[in-house]
Formats: C-alpha cells, sequence, structure tokens
C-alpha cells in the first residue's frame, strides 16, 4: 500500500529501465544458443527473473547481477528434463514464449503461474503448437495453466494468427526452430518485432514479408552480445505525468525507440504534447534515443486500428492522459485488453472513475470525456504493475490524498518506479 500526494512538478533525468520484452528475449535466446551470451541493460524485473529460474530449472548456467547477465548455452538440445515445475510469475511472455520453446524439446515440463497467469487463455499458442506435433495438456483443453508438454518432432506449419500478438507469433516460431520444413505465421497487424531482430542477431535465417514472418526449421542461434534500450512501455508513465503535472521538464535517457513500439509518442503528439527526440543510436538492432517532455495543454484523439498493437500496455496511460485532454477520446480495436493481467477495460475505467474521472468502458476500448480534475480516492492496481503505475500518476496530479492499494506489483515491470517518482518532485 502507498500514500500519494499531489506535487508541485517532475524535474530531472531519468534512466529509463531495460525493456521487458527484449529482456526476456536476451535470456530465452542465450539460453538456447551455443556460447557465452552476455547481456547488458537487463531489466530485473519480476517477470525477467522469472523467466531466468526457469531456464536455470532446465540446466542452463546463468549469472545475474542488476543490470547483467550472462548465460553460458549449450545449444536447444543442451536443455535438460526438469525436476520441478516451471513457475512463470506473472509473466504471460515467459509462458507463451517458453512453450514454443520446449515444442523442441524431448522431454517433459510442467509449467505454472500466479493468479492472474491462471485465468489468462494459453489456446492461442497451444493450438497451434499441437498441431505442430507438441504434446500439451492443461486445463479446458490445454486453455490454462497448469500445463504440461512434451516436445519433439515438430512439423513446420503456416499459420494465419487471428490476433496481432508478438507473444503467438515468437511462440509458433519458437516452434517452428527445430521443425521439419518451414513455418510462418501471418497476423493482422504488425506486432512487436524484438524476436526477428534478436533471432537475426543470434545469426538465424529470419524472412519478414508485410506482416508474414518465416523461419527455416533445423537452425540453430550463435551466442552474441546484447544491450538492451530502455523500455518506452516504462518510459510512457514519466512522458504522460511529464505531459500533465504543471512545471514539469523531464530528460528521459536511451529509450527504446523500435517502430512496432513508438504508437504512444504518435499519441502524444497528436494530443499536443511538447515532446523532443534527441539522436537516434543502435539503428540496425534495436533503435533508441533520449528523449524530453514538458507540460502541455492536451487534445483529446482517437486511438485504434493497427495503432493498437503498437501502443497496447500504454493504453492505461494514454487513458489518464485523455481525462487531462479537450474533448473525447476514443479508444477502440483493443478488446485484447481483457486478457492483460487483468481486464484493463475494466480495471482502469473502475479505478479511473474513483478519482473523478468521466470515463465509460466499450465492448473493445474506452471512452473519455476531458478535462475532468481528478480528486484523492482508494484506488487499487488489482495486482497489475501497468494499473498501479497509472494510478501513481493520476494521484500526483490529484487534490487531496490516494491510497493505491496492491502497489508493490510495479516490480514486475519496474522496481525503482516510486523511488524515481519521489525523487523527481524534489528538483
Ligand atoms: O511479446 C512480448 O514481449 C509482449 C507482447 C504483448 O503481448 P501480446 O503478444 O499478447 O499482445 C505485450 O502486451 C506484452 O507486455 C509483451
Ligand atoms: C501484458 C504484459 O506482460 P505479459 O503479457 O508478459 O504478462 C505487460 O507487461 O503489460
Amino acid at each position: 500500500m502507498k500514500k500519494l500526494q499531489s506535487v508541485n512538478g517532475l524535474n530531472g533525468e531519468i534512466p529509463i529501465p531495460g525493456d521487458k520484452s527484449i529482456s526476456h528475449r536476451s535470456v530465452m535466446f542465450g539460453a538456447i544458443a551455443n556460447g557465452t551470451t552476455n547481456v547488458t541493460g537487463f531489466l530485473p524485473g519480476d517477470d525477467c527473473l522469472s523467466t531466468i529460474a526457469c531456464f536455470k530449472k532446465l540446466g542452463v548456467d546463468i549469472k545475474q547481477h542488476e543490470d547483467s547477465v550472462i548465460i553460458e548455452g549449450k545449444g536447444i538440445d543442451g536443455l535438460v528434463e526438469p525436476t520441478e515445475v516451471l513457475d512463470v510469475g506473472n509473466s504471460g511472455t515467459t509462458i507463451r514464449l517458453m512453450l514454443g520453446i520446449l515444442t523442441n524439446t524431448p522431454f517433459h515440463s510442467v509449467l505454472i503461474g500466479d493468479h492472474s497467469i491462471g485465468k489468462r487463455p494459453m489456446q492461442r499458442v497451444t493450438k497451434p503448437l499441437q498441431a505442430m506435433g507438441a504434446a500439451i495438456e492443461g486445463r479446458a483443453e490445454a486453455n490454462f495453466i497448469p500445463l504440461s508438454i512434451r516436445g519433439g518432432q515438430a512439423e513446420g506449419m503456416a499459420y494465419t494468427s487471428p490476433v496481432a500478438s508478438a507473444q503467438v507469433k515468437s511462440a509458433i516460431l519458437l516452434g517452428g526452430l527445430q521443425a521439419s520444413g518451414t513455418t510462418t505465421v501471418t497476423e493482422p497487424h504488425k506486432s512487436r518485432d524484438h524476436t526477428e531482430r534478436m533471432l537475426k542477431a543470434f545469426g538465424v535465417d529470419v524472412q519478414v514479408d508485410g506482416n508474414t514472418v518465416s523461419i527455416r526449421g533445423g537452425q540453430s542461434l550463435r551466442a552474441t552480445a546484447i544491450e538492451v534500450p530502455g523500455d518506452i512501455s516504462s518510459a510512457a508513465f514519466f512522458l504522460v505525468a511529464g505531459s500533465i503535472v504543471p512545471n514539469s521538464s523531464l530528460h528521459l535517457k536511451k529509450v527504446g525507440l523500435n517502430p512496432t513500439r513508438t504508437g504512444i509518442l504518435d499519441v502524444l503528439h497528436n494530443m499536443g504534447a511538447c515532446l523532443e527526440q534527441l539522436t537516434v543510436h543502435g539503428e540496425e538492432a534495436e533503435p533508441f534515443a533520449d528523449l524530453t517532455v514538458k507540460t502541455a495543454a492536451l487534445q483529446a484523439t482517437e486511438v485504434s486500428g493497427e495503432l493498437i498493437p503498437r501502443l497496447i500496455d500504454e493504453i492505461p496511460i494514454i487513458a489518464l492522459a485523455a481525462t487531462q485532454a479537450t474533448g473525447t477520446t476514443v479508444i477502440k480495436d483493443a478488446a485484447e485488453l481483457k486478457v492483460k493481467e487483468t481486464n484493463r477495460i475494466d480495471t482502469v475505467v473502475q479505478e479511473l472513475s474513483k478519482m473523478g474521472a468521466n470515463i465509460e468502458a466499450t465492448e473493445d476500448g474506452m471512452i473519455i470525456h476531458g478535462p475532468t480534475p481528478l480528486h484523492g480516492a482508494n484506488v487499487d492496481s488489482h495486482g497489475d504493475h501497468r494499473i498501479g503505475m497509472m494510478l501513481a500518476v493520476a494521484a500526483s496530479i490529484a487534490q487531496g490524498e490516494t491510497i493505491l492499494a496492491n502497489s508493490e506489483a510495479v516490480t514486475v515491470s519496474y522496481p525503482k518506479f516510486f523511488a524515481e517518482l519521489e525523487r523527481l518532485t524534489q528538483n
């Protein structure tokens, strides 16, 4: 629980913690590569630590200290049958991508996770991986944990995904690594492409044609060094805070700018935010740059269509920005929010309403009328890190005290979030 007050301004520099999606993949791909992979800028958040713990149980030697990780990979054939269950904690990325990797291993593994993971649908990956040959069982026809998997002799397939999901795309591509023939995934809109970029860095031939990605079976990964840029999904909380908290001026260091992730910048530009991007680095693998933001008067906008997968995790904080914008903001085509750590349509609407927001839920998004002054309230993250951080930013512009229950959920993706928020109020 945290007691939070409004603040007079947020000022200073923020080192943005490592990208969660890229951190997961650096450990997973390092674990199935041949040789030593050195990772810098790793995110030591709970989700990525769950990924490390799972691969240690699969026999991989991994040393992690703060944001550096050393992984001694012995190839995908070097993984060994785990004698304990693999616990993914709160992490959807861990369980779905691991199911893809374990489609290649001829031994038995059991995957579990926390209460939230227990409610998240897994058939979106277990069905196609079963079709490729993996023996997967679980509750409700392998839709929910606990799941057991025995892989080994997969066959490549061409799969058209009904959802734009990098977890689905990545799981199937990883399932195709040792499969016979070629595995192809087509999605309705392009989702984040960190798997494609990083597999290439590990020496794998990956073909990308629009929204279709293909991988030839029988390829192995060669260890490499990975430099993880800052997570734009974590930066988003300070991009919005810097825009809506009066008298703010923030400098965000080393923010990842992969174009499949930068929807939040497009939205904030449309809303009239005062954002600047400094020199871009790392163009080849994963581009990144410093960003600055200052307080500005925001206008309402529409968020829909192919923009959605480019900002899916930022919708809670965009909804907060919309409560302070002039006009009606419509967010649609975002039904995927219902199957995240919480039903993020319901939790955003429920919690922001308690603070005085004029916000309503729709089937696939929300409608927000602004600007509305917010007031302190008893709110709850519901164990969802992104809801917790959004509510803490809301509290910093609300009149009166806000009491945030289950605030510790933020350690899933941003362990130092509250310390940073407090530090920036003292400048
Ligand atoms: O592949 C990834 O690293 C992720 C993909 C997204 O999920 P979906 O693929 O389910 O959209 C995103 O919400 C999640 O935070 C991380
Ligand atoms: C949805 C998220 O992560 P995951 O699916 O990996 O649990 C998130 O970080 O917002």
